[in-house]
């Protein structure tokens, strides 16, 4: 088994008081897809942020984060290559974070700049060969016919599917998806999950998911992990995910229930998300 992320004694203090990661000590293995599940404030968005770079561990610490043997930060400092580690990891935010401006095409394109000259990004210049790859993962995900549209004219399903496509285009070999379903419909909600699960099994790409529905949990993914305030408190088969172990995570039955029906439309604590260079793109589309 090849590790994809290896995560160490990751603790996170914000603002010298609230630790929202406690000792954290994860390996998620290539190929994997890997639910993250926990109450709401449990760590889960911050220790996405935390395997793509995107917030620092605490300082003084030993905590460290490994893609692919390749080290992103270590005692709360990012080491050198940040750009082309992160060019590994496609990230799916809950409010999809596309550009409202662009074209759906456009947004698409977005997911190259990790792995094209900058110049090139800066000026938004694309090859015939990446407007194909870009038309070919809107294909993958129903939403081609769309290229030409304003992102800001779809609906959530239909942009989380076009944020995919972008993150296909990447060609990134892990896949952070941060809440992907929780503003969405039902059927939606289940399109955008069979487009994960099928990028997971068709690409053999790896794929951690924060769900707060613990039944999409169930149903798409082999290995679930819980977080509760801010510690791993359980790693394990989906199937050993009993209703014993959810009371013990979420806290009472109420909250379970909570978790297993919730629609809930909150928006994820994600700051500053997009790091993607959108301005100097906004021509692209
Ligand atoms: N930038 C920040 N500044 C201060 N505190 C923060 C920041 N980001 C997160 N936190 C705190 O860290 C803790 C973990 O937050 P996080 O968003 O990771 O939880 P979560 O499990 O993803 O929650 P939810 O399911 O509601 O999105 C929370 O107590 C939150 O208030």
């Amino acid at each position: 088994m090849t590790p994809a992320i290896q995560i160490s004694k990751l603790d996170k203090t914000f603002q010298k008081q609230k630790r929202a990661l406690d000792c954290i000590d994860l390996q998620v293995n290539s190929g994997e897809i890997v639910a993250l599940i926990g109450p709401s404030g449990s760590g889960k968005s911050t220790l996405l942020r935390h395997i793509s770079g995107l917030e620092k561990g605490d300082r003084h610490s030993e905590g460290e984060v490994l893609v692919y043997d390749d080290a992103v930060q270590k005692s709360g400092r990012l080491l050198s290559g940040i750009r082309r580690k992160r060019a590994r990891i496609g990230y799916i935010f809950q409010q999809f974070n596309l550009v409202n401006r662009m074209t759906v095409r456009g947004n698409v394109l977005l997911g190259m700049l990790g792995r094209i000259p900058r110049w090139r990004g800066t000026l938004g210049i694309f090859t015939q060969e990446e407007k194909a790859l870009a038309l070919n993962a809107l294909k993958r995900v129903g939403m081609d016919e769309f290229a030409a549209q304003r992102a800001d004219k779809l609906s959530g399903g239909q942009q989380q599917r076009v944020a995919i496509a972008r993150a296909l285009v990447q060609q990134a070999d892990i896949i952070l998806a941060d809440e992907p379903i929780a503003s969405l419909d039902p059927e939606s909600a289940k399109n955008v999950m069979d487009q994960l699960a099928d990028i997971n099994r068709q690409d053999n790409k790896t794929v951690v998911v924060t769900l707060h529905q613990v039944e999409y949990a169930r149903k798409y993914c082999q290995r679930v992990v819980a977080l509760r305030l801010g510690k791993v408190h359980f790693d394990g088969p989906v199937a050993e995910l009993t209703d014993e172990v959810l009371k013990n995570v979420y806290g009472s039955s109420e909250a379970l229930l909570t978790s297993r029906t919730d629609t809930d439309t909150a928006q994820s604590s994600i700051p500053g998300a997009v790091d993607y260079g959108t301005k100097a793109l906004a021509r692209v589309g």
